[in-house]
């Protein structure tokens, strides 16, 4: 929910900006860095805040292993998964070198399980909680028992295409996936798409229409454009349809509004 840019920017150098500004964010959320490399190493961030200096430490020791990307290939995504994962990867290779990027090729969004260790100053949190925090969609170790996605992005096109595969966990109506799942995810997409355009922000408003079922672990596509941007205010689209594009399950319309760190921090 949550990246500093201006929109303007190209993909490279917006994960360059982020990386100076958010060097201690790297592990946690979908973050546009294309297909670099993590730094093993995060160090505490100091958060200037409107009223206060705000020491967040961002891992604990046992994560200064490289941290897992949960965007890529696993043994439980499903040929169709694979099939749409290779589509858009390969058609998101990283800029050689000499090369401009104007953000005309679809950007892979690695995505990891957390971020902040604890953050003090203004946020109440039991060091247990603190310590055990993790993002939603990345929580559950088993692969392929809940959501197993990824986030493609086109600058150019202020579009977003996620490849998303909705496990046996994710049951509402019998054999098919439940609506809060289905809302959990367009959150996510929409989420990670307005904040590439102005982080950090959060959901004010998601209205959404459920048109037909999804087949518990079938593989849908969940797309998102920016519809219009009003200062603070980001309108994005969404729908969730098929992968062969025949059958529309789910259209969604999103409000996200720019928030200052100090709005997280205060809990
Ligand atoms: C530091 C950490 C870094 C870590 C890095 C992370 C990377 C992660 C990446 C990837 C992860 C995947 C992505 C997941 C995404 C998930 C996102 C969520 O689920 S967010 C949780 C649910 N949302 C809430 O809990 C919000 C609760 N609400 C609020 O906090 C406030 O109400 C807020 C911020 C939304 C607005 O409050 P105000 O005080 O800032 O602004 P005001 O003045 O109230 O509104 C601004 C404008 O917006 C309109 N507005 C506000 N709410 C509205 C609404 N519900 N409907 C319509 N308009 C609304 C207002 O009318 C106003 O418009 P006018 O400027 O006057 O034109």
């Amino acid at each position: 929910m949550v990246f500093f840019f201006a929109q303007s920017l190209s993909i490279l150098e917006m994960a360059r900006s982020v990386s100076r500004i958010f060097s201690g964010f790297r592990c946690f959320g979908s973050l546009p860095f294309g297909n670099t490399q993590l730094k093993t190493q995060c160090p505490s961030v100091l958060f200037r805040t409107t009223s206060e200096r705000t020491v967040v430490q961002v891992l604990p020791s046992i994560f200064s292993r490289k941290p897992r990307d949960f965007s890529l290939p696993n043994s439980s995504w499903g040929e169709e998964m694979m099939r749409l994962y290779n589509y858009y990867n390969s058609q998101s290779e990283e800029a050689t070198e000499g090369q401009e990027d104007h953000g005309e090729q679809w950007t892979r969004l690695p995505s990891y399980n957390r971020s902040l260790k604890y953050a003090t100053g203004g946020v109440y949190l039991s060091k247990i909680i603190q310590s055990k925090a993790r993002l939603f969609t990345r929580n559950i170790r088993d692969p392929g028992a809940a959501f197993e996605y990824v986030v493609f992005f086109r600058q150019d096109k202020q579009r977003c295409v996620c490849v998303f595969q909705a496990g046996h966990l994710l049951e509402g109506p019998p054999g098919h996936v439940h609506g809060g799942a289905i809302a959990t995810m367009i959150d996510t997409v929409t989420g990670t798409h307005a904040s590439l355009l102005s982080a950090p922000v959060m959901t004010a408003n998601l209205n959404i229409n459920y048109r037909s079922p999804i087949p518990l672990g079938s593989t849908v596509l969940i797309e998102s454009t920016l519809d219009k941007e009003e200062g603070k205010k980001k309108f994005i689209l969404c729908s969730v349809t098929s992968t062969d594009g025949s059958r529309v399950h789910t259209e969604a319309t999103a409000l996200f509004v720019s928030i200052s760190i100090s709005h997280l921090l205060r809990g």
